[in-house]
């Protein structure tokens, strides 16, 4: 299996003096082709700073951080901005929309600010993206007309539209109920079994045990990782028991 995402040792601070504070410390993680991987752990155990540190989105201290074999530290800034907006796609708990335009322009904004010549095309390819989600008939709504998990949909067209490698998503579901939040990973597990890997940050069990490969983190480490076959819809609570086995031991 080919490998997207290798990062050797990495390692993160915050702050400076006695403030400061290791986040990171000396992570190694390796990441497939189209693999399903979830990271978690407590609060404050570093999780999102290792999506952020493995996504380009944030520097990191030591240790490296390849993409398809380019290290990303060695990266101009507009470089790694290149890979991010052409490989990467980012889904957050809170989708960033503007409020003055509407579902479709907020999706197709970011493409089109970066390639304007394709403005047709990017369009069309995000009215696919919103009839298979389930929004296609939401694209004129301002944001403020659509629930949480339509918008939740749109964030993840928005992600989608550069056909990317891999989708990182930071607690996607956690601010959806939970027929939201499953409707969601529904979504998320379809695009993975298409062949996009995902890494997704996660508090919770249900949504961990669809991954899979789950990355358990305590203080800057990943000290546990648990595998699983793809989903297939049919074992969710034998694997969430495994699941919630693994945090019971681990203390988290
Ligand atoms: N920009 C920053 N400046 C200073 N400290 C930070 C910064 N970002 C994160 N931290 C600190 O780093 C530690 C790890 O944060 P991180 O967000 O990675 O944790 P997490 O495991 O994702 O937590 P949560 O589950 O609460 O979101 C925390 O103590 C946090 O306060």
């Amino acid at each position: 299996m080919k490998k997207i995402i290798i990062c050797e040792h990495i390692e993160k601070s915050f702050g400076e003096g006695n403030e400061k504070r290791n986040v990171l410390d000396g992570v190694s993680v390796e990441i497939n082709e189209g693999e399903f991987v979830s990271i978690m752990g407590p609060s404050g155990s570093g999780k999102s700073t290792l999506m952020y540190a493995v996504s380009g989105m944030d520097s990191i201290d030591s240790g490296k951080v390849s993409f398809e074999g380019k290290n990303l530290s060695t990266l101009r800034e507009k470089e790694l901005a290149d890979i991010r907006r052409t490989e990467m796609g980012f889904v957050f708990q809170q989708p960033t929309m503007l409020k003055n335009l509407n579902i479709l322009d907020n999706i197709i904004l970011p493409s089109i600010r970066d390639n304007r010549k394709s403005a047709t095309k990017i369009t069309e390819k995000a009215r696919v993206l919103m009839e298979k989600v389930g929004i296609g008939e939401l694209e004129k709504r301002d944001i403020t007309q659509v629930s949480g998990g339509q918008l939740q949909r749109a964030g993840i067209c928005r992600a989608l539209i550069s056909n990317p490698k891999i989708i990182f998503g930071d607690e996607p579901t956690g601010a959806l109920n939970s027929k939201s939040a499953q409707e969601i990973m529904d979504i998320i597990s379809e695009i993975n079994t298409e062949g996009t890997a995902v890494m997704l940050v996660t508090h919770d069990a249900k949504i961990a045990a669809r991954t899979e490969r789950i990355l358990f983190m305590c203080d800057g480490k990943i000290v546990s990782e648990m595998r699983f076959k793809k989903y297939n819809g049919s074992d969710i609570d034998d694997r969430m028991k495994k699941v919630t086995a693994k945090m019971r031991e681990l203390g988290i």
